[in-house]
């Protein structure tokens, strides 16, 4: 159901910003309206509210005409929160929160029931300015007023709340806090918000629908996906902005990308990074950070590091903090954590193979160390969860290429078979399953590239990309897993 409708508005100032704009609002919803500076939001908003004369169409609050409707009946169906935050009297808060209440007072002399104190006192422990109450609201810093003349707004319990950037004045804690808010009376007591907002990834996160305005026309009208259309993006807003997922709500969020010349880092791949080798770590600092996607124990997921570290434990070691002792490992040899990609190994680092390959024209620099202790056929149908000796294979990968993130799930991929191949050839049994192992229990991925030259979408077996990763992969693995079982073999 529609609780507002917008039908052919054409209004505005001398000349009309909006022109014959169609929009319905329903009931209940969450509406967001973006759009850049001028676009026309506050004019409809306005025209909404009935700030400012229709000059044609017309506008349906609850199936009622608005110019139909008295002030009253206005201010009971909505309630309205806009920039403008100052007041002309020396009003307390509590003072500003009970003229809320107003349009439900009753009588000649209007006075404040107890429901009325109820609403207001709820209304002040909403919006967390109880504390503020006996103050006067000019002392209150911005947002705090807009705390109160929410307070307010919701002390009219209305139907609809219509808001011009509620956020406007706030912190992220009571930007969050304010949102948080306004969707929890949504959901409790079907509380439309129709409300203008410049921030798309709020919008993204709280509207249930959102309005894009462009030169007084809605440009397009749906749910939060709208804001994955780069070329709608590129229109409404007119700048590029990068598009990426929420990592636990299944929202977009876009990104801004400063426009600041991009120096180009001259020197060669080769010398663009320096490695240390001791018989506790292997360290590779690249001398600017590198996009990474990895497993890593710190930095893992999809990144931007500097420092590439494979680090000995013992044999024995079980901890339950496997981060934060990497984390003390690290800072003890001061490599900065916050920039490292770190990996954990039981094998001995004296059999780690760092190799350097161009065959193919892409440079690419790849440590691996290798154990089979823990070496698992993935596709044998037995539980092998139980305890294994450490052993595993971690592979650090670096690429002079520019990879999208779908070309970086690629390159693990290619990674991954260039291992399999090697176990494969190495006859590498599963102890338990004595089936050919497909890895080990615990293997490590690190892949990392420096986003130099034109993107690439793929980095697969078709492409020289994965090629390159499969040739080096495959022989720094076999010469790493040759070393251990060299090793073995002496021992035995
Ligand atoms: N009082 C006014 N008289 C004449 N023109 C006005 C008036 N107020 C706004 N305008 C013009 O109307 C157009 C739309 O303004 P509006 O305030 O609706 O934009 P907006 O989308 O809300 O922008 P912003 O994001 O900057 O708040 C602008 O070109 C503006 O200059």
């Amino acid at each position: 159901m529609n609780i507002i409708e917008v039908t052919n508005l054409t209004g505005g100032y001398n000349v009309p910003i909006l022109k014959g704009l169609q929009l319905e609002i329903h009931k209940g919803e969450f509406f967001a309206l973006l759009g850049q500076n001028g676009s026309g939001k506050t004019t409809l908003f306005k025209l909404i509210t009935g700030q400012l004369p229709v000059t044609e169409g017309e506008i349906w609050i609850s199936n009622k005409n608005l110019f139909e409707m008295t002030k009253l009946e206005k201010a009971k169906k909505m309630a309205v929160l806009t920039q403008e935050i100052e007041v002309s009297f020396d009003y307390t808060v509590e003072e500003i929160i009970s003229l809320g209440r107003y349009p439900h007072q009753t009588g000649f002399i209007k006075q404040l029931s107890k429901r009325d104190r109820q609403v207001i006192e709820s209304a002040m422990q909403l919006t967390d300015t109880c504390q503020f109450r006996s103050k006067t609201f000019r002392v209150l810093s911005g947002g705090e007023k807009q705390r109160v003349l929410l307070a307010k707004a919701l002390a009219q319990e209305p139907e609809i709340l219509l808001l011009d950037e509620p956020t406007n004045h706030l912190d992220l804690k009571h930007t969050l806090q304010l949102l948080d808010l306004l969707k929890a009376r949504q959901y409790e007591t079907g509380l439309t918000i129709f409300a203008i907002l410049h921030d798309v990834n709020v919008a993204s996160l709280y509207a249930d629908r959102i309005g894009l305005l462009q030169d007084g026309k809605l440009l397009q009208v749906g749910d939060a996906t709208i804001l994955k259309d780069s070329n709608i993006l590129q229109e409404v807003f007119d700048i590029e902005l990068k598009q990426q997922s929420h990592p636990t709500i299944a929202k977009p969020q876009l990104l801004l990308t400063p426009n600041l010349t991009q120096e180009m880092p001259k020197e060669s791949f080769d010398n663009s990074y320096q490695m240390t080798k001791t018989e506790e770590y292997i360290h590779v600092h690249f001398n600017k950070p590198l996009r990474t996607i990895s497993n890593s124990v710190i930095g893992e997921g999809l990144n931007w590091s500097k420092h590439f570290v494979n680090v000995r434990v013992d044999k024995q070691y079980n901890s339950a903090t496997p981060v934060e002792d990497l984390t003390n490992l690290l800072s003890s040899n001061a490599i900065p954590t916050k920039h490292t990609c770190g990996l954990m190994t039981a094998v001995n680092l004296e059999d780690a193979v760092m190799l350097s390959y161009n065959d193919l024209g892409i440079p690419i620099f790849v440590v691996v160390t290798a154990g089979t202790g823990n070496a698992v056929d993935i596709t044998a149908q037995i539980d092998t969860e139980e305890n294994r000796t450490i052993g595993t294979i971690n592979t650090m990968l670096f690429i002079d290429a520019h990879l999208t993130d779908g070309a970086l799930i690629n390159a693990m991929m290619s990674v991954t078979e260039a291992k399999v191949k090697v176990l494969n050839e190495l006859q590498i049994i599963d102890p338990v399953t004595k089936t050919i192992a497909t890895g080990t229990s615990t293997d490590a991925i690190i892949i990392g590239v420096t986003q130099r030259g034109e993107a690439k979408l793929y980095a697969g077996s078709g492409t020289t990309i994965g090629k390159s990763i499969g040739q080096a992969v495959y022989q720094a693995t076999f010469k790493s897993l040759e070393n251990y079982l060299l090793r073995l073999n002496e021992k035995a």
